[in-house]
């Protein structure tokens, strides 16, 4: 086969950097040649041969050679991160398909307390001092999106106007964050800021969420009593973290925790904070632990630094709290939860503490600090009405053109993630978590059309068939994190108030 043949021989070949060449009438010379920056003519990619053979193989034809590089075609590097795998280069992309569950997208189609706590110990490899704050949004044109709020944020910021999945959203990323990493390395705090304007009733709101082991602490904004104690709790939970880490950052913290402490960092020893007496909470709150003031060590001698869980809190409504409506019962305390929920914007990144929040209504929370230091920002888009709908209103100015153009029936959840260092956005269909567990069991084999065009293409995603009743994705997840969590001895933080 000659090298231009090779070339040609296989649209395979299109999205590779590096080839084996693979020469003689029976092949058995093999060179590795790269993709040059430069391109032939008509766009054929330059190939540029390394000068000797590389190695010299089993006598294979060219029939098998191809047939190799086909099977080999649809495979691509393992996601990042970022969920950009692929590198610069790779143009391979598939359309996002019309709704998506969190649970496929994770890997973790059967959830399963091993498959978690082998996550878990990747993450300990991974990530030795500090817990990961990594979370799967949902499906991209090339593989899962995810953020990692570590890395990339330290906040996250969620707009949509009504109905476009900021709640469902939430929740995926509770239960996301949750299979990643140990409920002592990542505790999580849900707030539906609703309330504040009298919206307690609209749904279960963030309370789904509440049986992952990783939430210690869930409130509804709308008793100004519980809210105002709230608010002291996490800001008091700041300054505890500041006094403990002193001039170390979170993560330097824990690294020298984990050296034994050259320099002797961690050497103070804070005492956990005391709630105070509280009257049992009312049905907006659930203290779903022991309260962390409650936590004593043994004796009278203060106890040896440990490490301690990042934490992320979760807020639905933003806007509700920082623009309540009159009348409405949580107003009265909207401005002091609104205030400790700034103090993390501001100053979270360096104690561990992040921020993810949707707002509805982002000219109400344009000017907070949660939006001016939020590294992340998620922008929902409005649901297309039908390519045949005359009613179809004018394009938001946040409606991608591909969604707008399409004028696809999608699930809600359609988004772009926008990060600060990358001018594009990504698009993607947010994993849907509260969904039934599909009947995958009982689904038969689809034969489909597959143009050849597309053959390169990562396997189209099966429509989802949900059970009628029965349990729904984020329990099945719940439970087996929870079983997880025993078996590796992995405690919740206790709750803040
Ligand atoms: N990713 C998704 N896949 C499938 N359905 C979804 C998805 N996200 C949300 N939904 C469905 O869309 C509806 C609205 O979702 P959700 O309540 O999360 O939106 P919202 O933006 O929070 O609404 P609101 O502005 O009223 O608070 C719900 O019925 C929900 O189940």
């Amino acid at each position: 086969m000659s090298y231009e043949s090779a070339c040609a021989a296989s649209a395979a070949f299109a999205s590779c950097e590096v080839a084996a060449l693979l020469s003689g009438d029976v092949a058995t010379g093999l060179q590795i040649v790269r993709r040059d920056a430069a391109t032939g003519g008509a766009g054929v990619p330059l190939w540029v041969a390394g000068a000797t053979t590389a190695a010299t193989v089993d006598a294979v034809s060219g029939a098998w050679a191809e047939r190799f590089a086909r099977a080999l075609a649809p495979l691509r590097p393992a996601a990042s991160a970022h969920g950009d795998e692929g590198g610069p280069g790779r143009q391979v992309s598939a359309p996002l398909p019309d709704s998506a569950r969190l649970l496929d997208e994770l890997g973790l189609a059967r959830a399963t307390p091993a498959s978690l706590m082998a996550r878990w110990a990747a993450a300990a490899d991974e990530v030795p001092a500090g817990g990961r704050a990594l979370a799967v949004l949902g499906a991209g044109p090339r593989g899962p999106v995810a953020v990692d709020l570590a890395a990339d944020g330290p906040h996250l910021l969620i707009d949509g106007g009504p109905g476009t999945g900021k709640t469902e959203l939430l929740r995926s990323l509770a239960a996301s964050l949750a299979a990643a990493e140990r409920p002592d390395r990542l505790e999580l705090v849900l707030l539906d800021g609703a309330g504040a304007s009298g919206g307690a009733e609209r749904g279960e709101g963030l309370r789904v969420c509440t049986d992952l082991p990783h939430v210690s602490t869930y409130l509804a904004a709308s008793d100004p009593v519980r809210m105002r104690e709230f608010a002291q709790a996490l800001s008091s939970e700041l300054k505890r973290r500041a006094e403990l880490l002193g001039r170390l950052d979170f993560v330097t913290w824990h690294t020298r925790l984990r050296e034994g402490a050259p320099g002797g960092a961690p050497a103070r020893v804070i005492a956990p904070r005391s709630p105070g007496d509280i009257d049992p909470p009312p049905s907006t709150t659930l203290r779903l632990r022991p309260q962390r003031g409650h936590q004593h060590d043994d004796g009278d001698q203060p106890a040896a630094p440990r490490p301690f869980p990042r934490l992320v809190v979760l807020v639905d409504d933003f806007d509700a709290l920082v623009a309540p409506a009159l009348g409405s019962p949580g107003r009265p305390a909207a401005g002091s939860v609104v205030r400790a929920l700034e103090a993390i914007a501001r100053d979270g990144a360096h104690l561990g503490v992040h921020l993810v929040a949707a707002s509805g209504r982002p000219d109400r929370t344009a000017d907070t600090a949660a939006v001016e230091r939020a590294g992340l920002r998620i922008v929902l888009e409005p649901r297309p009405l039908g390519p045949a709908s005359s009613e179809r209103p004018e394009a938001e100015p946040h409606t991608s053109d591909a969604s707008a153009e399409s004028g696809r029936e999608h699930a809600p959840g359609r988004g772009r993630l926008l990060r600060p260092d990358d001018g594009a956005a990504t698009p993607f269909q947010a994993g849907r978590v509260t969904g039934r567990i599909p009947r995958t069991a009982t689904q038969r084999p689809t034969v489909v059309p597959l143009e050849w065009e597309r053959m390169g293409d990562p396997p189209a995603r099966r429509p989802l068939r949900e059970l009628g009743n029965g349990p729904t994705d984020l329990a099945l997840l719940a439970s087996a994190l929870q079983r997880a969590a025993q078996s590796a001895d992995a405690p919740t933080a206790p709750a803040l108030i």
